[in-house]
């Protein structure tokens, strides 16, 4: 470990949702929870939604491996907005137009779609119960559970889990006073991401996002994915549509061999310097 090095960051996000991405390729720096939750900090270290740790692939057909840290130290399987924008870092430094980045979900090709623009095969939308996971059997397109005004949501796994509730109005939502219960409801083992859906329009949803270990975000590419495929299940919307988030809109595709396809825009905000004490 080389925690005494200074690292080199860069400050992201995809509609709102800020990543601070770690490229590790040549450090080899291997991070603690608490590194994770200090550096996330948004009063004592940079702050984020989430932390992405840029690594060597581990397998021959990716450019590189992506891990991702929620601000509570957690780690989870998926990000989608964070796989844009470390497609687009990828991209640019070799000026191809297409990357395939390796994670715990699988390997995910992105390609670019003009400027700052980046489309990324998610992967496979999972909807065994055992895939999100579920404590108990459970039918994922009613898992029957509710609190306060939400009830009785769609189940679905983007390599990380969702719990999908339809409402009449997000805005009549106060996503802060359930959001915590239904992320460490008994029956999600491995908590869980909380959407609310508004169905606007067959090709239209507005969102909102709890998101497991970081609370309330401006937006959730997986929990876009995650809402359009239990959209489409419920027969509300058909298999593509726009979503649109507090930080802005994203396009989503749940295609026919099953695999979610996102598009989105990237921003890079800055690049710094994390001193060696958020490490230590
Ligand atoms: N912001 C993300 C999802 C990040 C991980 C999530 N909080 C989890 O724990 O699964 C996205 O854009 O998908």
């Amino acid at each position: 470990m080389n925690t005494a090095i200074a690292h080199e960051f860069v400050k992201m996000h995809g509609l709102g949702n800020d990543f601070v991405v770690l490229d590790i390729r040549r450090s080899g720096l291997t991070l603690t929870a608490d590194a994770v939750r200090a550096i996330a900090d948004r009063r004592r270290g940079v702050g984020c939604d989430q932390l992405i740790v840029v690594e060597p692939p581990r397998g021959d057909n990716s450019t590189a491996w992506m891990t991702i840290y929620n601000p509570d130290g957690s780690e989870s399987g998926a990000c989608g907005n964070a796989t844009r924008c470390v497609a687009w870092l990828l991209m640019g430094e070799t000026g191809a137009d297409r990357v395939v980045i390796e994670t715990r979900a699988g390997l995910l090709k992105a390609e670019t779609r003009g400027d700052r623009m980046v489309a990324v095969d998610m992967g496979p939308a999972r909807l065994d119960w055992r895939d999100i996971p579920l404590a108990e059997a459970r039918d994922t397109l009613h898992l029957g559970i509710g609190l306060g005004p939400l009830s009785d949501p769609v189940g679905v796994s983007m390599g990380n889990p969702h719990a999908v509730f339809f409402v009449p109005d997000v805005a009549d939502v106060n996503l802060s006073s359930v959001g915590s219960g239904l992320e460490h409801h008994p029956l999600f083992p491995e908590r869980a991401n909380i959407e609310i859906v508004q169905v606007l329009g067959p090709e239209k949803l507005r969102m909102r996002v709890w998101e497991r270990g970081a609370g309330i975000t401006q937006a959730c590419g997986t929990g876009a994915c995650a809402s359009l495929v239990a959209a489409a299940r419920r027969g509300l919307t058909t298999r593509k549509a726009e979503v649109v988030l507090d930080g802005g809109s994203l396009f989503i595709e749940w295609l026919a061999d099953d695999h979610v396809l996102m598009t989105g825009p990237v921003a890079l905000a800055f690049r710094g310097t994390l001193d060696p004490s958020l490490m230590a």
